[in-house]
């Protein structure tokens, strides 16, 4: 008997050792992910190689390859690259809350201040919070309607700089730049931007994100970043603009004795987030290092869109001759020979309003918007992506897809006239500004300050190219960066129209 179970368990033993791996193979067979389709990659730094000086490109040649769902690895972050509207729709919409944190990047933790800011705190209560402060305090319709004044002020100055350079070259994209950060840095700081201090922290800052960290990408190598003295660099320039700011803060701090607490009016960022610090009454304990980190982020979120947006806008108007015309003829037509444009006339600008849509599609200032991380496995349009997955939507690949768009590389405002189609997060064709959770707050800051500064620079100026270039020579080529702005600034001759 004893004989008997010996052999009955031997028997057994050996049908398990068989089956047990079979079960598991097939079992894993089953369980085995359905990816989207890749490029192929080399080891440790994946598909790297394969985004080049203008990822944006790179990625829509590579998903007109592999389609509108890519499954990439940067070094080792498993990336999922969305380049259609229905996509962006199932990631931005239908499944927003998982897509809604960011990941974790060097620069970030870095500059400010371990992610304190909006735009690269992951999803949670803190950035909830947060994000609502700033919605309500800083960047409300009435807020924003406070800094009018500002806007009329700054872009009188630009028409000033441009009336007595009349018949010469003029660099716009420089006064562009100068225009929007004059706005951004009193709205934000209470201080113009002449100064050269803040010029070269904000420089110092903005070229840093522009660095490519290996750390972020490959972890188990983010020692190389200390040994190139990235990260070295990175400390130096956060604790410089950090002492610069506690500066500004403490001047706000001396000066706020004199000022009327209950109102917004006349106040600079810096001065409402020291209100809001001070009597409590949003329930979140609003450090410092938080004021900090969201004055950054509306420096970086507002410097250079608004003034790169205008550098496209007006090159495209210079080269489309028949666009200019017919938008000059809407602001002189609204403008009835007073001697500027106001905002209370751009609501009636539906052709500036096209303009701006157009210009948003074909030259999107953030064309892979900000990445984001999945929180929770998702099936996507079939295909199973992992918790822990990047997501880049490549709003630029979007914005410029045939199938979205008739002659989608020619600028033709007209294609917005009778569309619904806006740039405020509902339609995803059209992606300027991001969608759902994570879209952007600023673009009722924006929005003013493009239409204002194009419509009042139309209505005045005709503007020439200089050195006997023509229309169709002028440079359109684009280089990313933070924002991806012209390879060559624009040179304008301007002449006043009447
Ligand atoms: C033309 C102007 C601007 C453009 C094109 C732009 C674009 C964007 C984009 C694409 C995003 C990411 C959206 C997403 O992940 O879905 C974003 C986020 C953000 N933007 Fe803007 N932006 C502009 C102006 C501004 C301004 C003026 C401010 C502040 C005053 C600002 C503050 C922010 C912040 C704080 C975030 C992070 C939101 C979050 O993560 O929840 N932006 N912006």
């Amino acid at each position: 008997m004893e004989h008997l179970t010996f052999l009955f368990t031997l028997f057994s033993s050996i049908i398990l050792m068989i089956f047990i791996p079979i079960i598991c193979i097939s079992l894993h067979s089953k369980t085995k992910k359905n990816l989207p389709p890749s490029p192929w990659k080399l080891p440790i730094i994946g598909n790297i190689h394969q985004l080049g000086a203008n990822p944006h490109l790179s990625l829509q040649a590579l998903s007109r390859k592999y389609g509108p769902l890519m499954h990439l690895h940067l070094g080792s972050v498993p990336t999922l690259v969305v380049s259609s509207a229905n996509a962006a729709h199932e990631i931005m919409k239908t499944h927003d809350s998982l897509f809604a944190s960011r990941p974790n990047l060097t620069m970030g933790n870095i500059l400010l201040y371990g992610c304190k800011d909006i735009a690269f705190s992951p999803y949670g209560e803190y950035w909830r919070q947060l994000k609502s402060l700033v919605t309500i305090h800083l960047l409300s319709n009435a807020q924003v309607k406070s800094f009018q004044k500002l806007r009329e002020n700054e872009i009188g100055r630009m028409i000033s700089v441009l009336e007595e350079s009349c018949g010469s070259c003029v660099d716009i994209s420089a006064l562009f730049e100068s225009v929007t950060e004059n706005i951004i840095y009193i709205a934000t700081l209470g201080i113009p931007s002449d100064g050269p201090e803040l010029k070269r922290l904000a420089k110092n800052f903005f070229d840093m994100f522009t660095y490519f960290s290996v750390g972020t990408y490959v972890p188990w190598l983010s020692w190389v970043d200390r040994l190139t003295g990235l990260v070295g660099r990175a400390q130096a320039v956060a604790k410089e603009f950090d002492e610069f700011l506690d500066g500004v803060i403490e001047e706000h701090v001396t000066k706020k004795g004199e000022q009327d607490a209950k109102t917004n009016e006349g106040k600079d960022f810096i001065d409402i987030l020291l209100n809001v610090q001070k009597d409590g009454t949003t329930g979140f304990a609003v450090e410092n290092d938080t004021v900090k980190a969201v004055i950054l982020d509306v420096i970086l979120g507002g410097k250079d869109t608004a003034s790169k947006s205008l550098e496209w806008a007006m090159s495209e108007l210079v080269r489309n001759t028949r666009v200019m015309e017919k938008l000059q003829h809407e602001v002189t037509e609204i403008a009835q020979g007073r001697s500027v444009i106001v905002e209370q006339d751009l609501e009636k600008m539906h052709y500036l309003k096209a303009v701006i849509k157009e210009n948003f599609r074909l030259h999107i200032p953030a064309p892979l918007l900000i990445p984001r991380i999945l929180t929770k496995d998702v099936k996507l349009m079939g295909y199973d992506i992992k918790e822990g997955t990047q997501v880049i939507v490549n709003a630029w690949a979007i914005g410029r897809d045939p199938t979205l768009w008739e002659e989608p590389e020619e600028f033709r405002p007209e294609r917005f006239l009778k569309s619904p189609i806006s740039y405020k997060g509902l339609h995803f064709e059209l992606l300027p500004f991001g969608a759902g959770r994570r879209a952007c707050p600023g673009i009722q800051f924006s929005t003013p300050i493009m239409e204002l500064a194009l419509a009042n620079i139309v209505y005045k100026f005709d503007m020439g190219l200089p050195n006997g270039v023509k229309h169709e020579d002028m440079d359109m080529s684009g280089k990313f960066g933070l924002i991806l702005h012209k390879r060559s600034p624009l040179l304008v001759t301007p002449s006043l129209r009447f």
